[in-house]
């Protein structure tokens, strides 16, 4: 399936936006099924969603219970350490809507990683009972450097058929990582990408112009949305 490409002005629009989409695809899920499931990035693209995300009008009060909250990748730090992805999510989003406490499954980043990695995965296999996991939506971001999750350039998506994988973010603050797998990225029923920043804007010339080389260019999943600010230019 081909992705869709859209280009927001500025971070108002492009996170308004973002909610929406995300609030509608919610709907739509929840009109037929008990969960709406939707997997959160950590880094600066996702926070412009978050903050509309809370918008009652965009994503109403009622979705909430009914929606679980997974983790795409996460940093080898405790829950409330500065560095953490989770962490990021509840100051943004989480502790501002009513989400149950129970319907939020972070990774385990205090522990040491093989550890965190096989807990989560039961965590996953316990929710979604198949592998991989179908999500409803992924939120997924883009690094400077084409890294999607925490699946860097030079690194496969794949683990065999495991869902959740250690990784390592070359020259990052924090390098030890743990990341959803290639595989689980390719099953999403929709993956919503956003990207913020102009340094982002020769790795998107190089995957819009069909260049697979880059994790965020190789991610095959369902119904695929580029959300961009700014713009590139023409
Ligand atoms: O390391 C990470 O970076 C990417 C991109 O972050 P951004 O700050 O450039 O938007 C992010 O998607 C990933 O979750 C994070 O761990």
């Amino acid at each position: 399936m081909s992705a869709s490409w859209l280009f927001f002005p500025d971070e108002e629009q492009f996170g308004q936006a973002a909610a929406s989409h995300a609030g509608r695809l919610a709907r739509a899920v929840l009109e037929k099924h008990p969960h709406f499931t939707l997997a959160l990035s950590g880094g600066r693209g996702p926070l412009p969603f978050f903050r509309h995300l809370a918008d009652a009008d965009l994503f109403a009060p009622e979705m909430w219970t009914r929606t679980h909250i997974f983790f795409v990748d996460e940093r080898m730090v405790p829950p409330d350490h500065a560095d953490s992805n989770f962490g990021s999510a509840r100051r943004h989003l989480l502790d501002r809507v009513p989400v149950p406490e129970e319907n939020i499954h972070r990774m385990p980043g205090e522990l040491p990683q093989a550890a965190a990695a096989a807990a989560y995965t039961e965590t996953l296999d316990g929710f979604f009972g198949c592998r991989p996991p179908v999500f409803d939506l992924l939120v997924l971001g883009m690094g400077a450097d084409g890294h999607t999750a925490s699946i860097f350039p030079g690194c496969s998506l794949q683990d065999g058929n495991q869902p959740v994988s250690p990784a390592t973010a070359p020259g990052a603050t924090v390098s030890a990582r743990l990341t959803l797998t290639g595989p689980v990225l390719d099953a999403a029923a929709n993956v919503l990408f956003l990207v913020l920043g102009a340094d982002k804007h020769e790795p998107l010339r190089r995957i819009r112009s069909g260049d697979r080389s880059l994790p965020a260019g190789r991610v095959r999943g369902g119904r695929r949305c580029w959300y961009v600010c700014p713009p590139p230019p023409a």
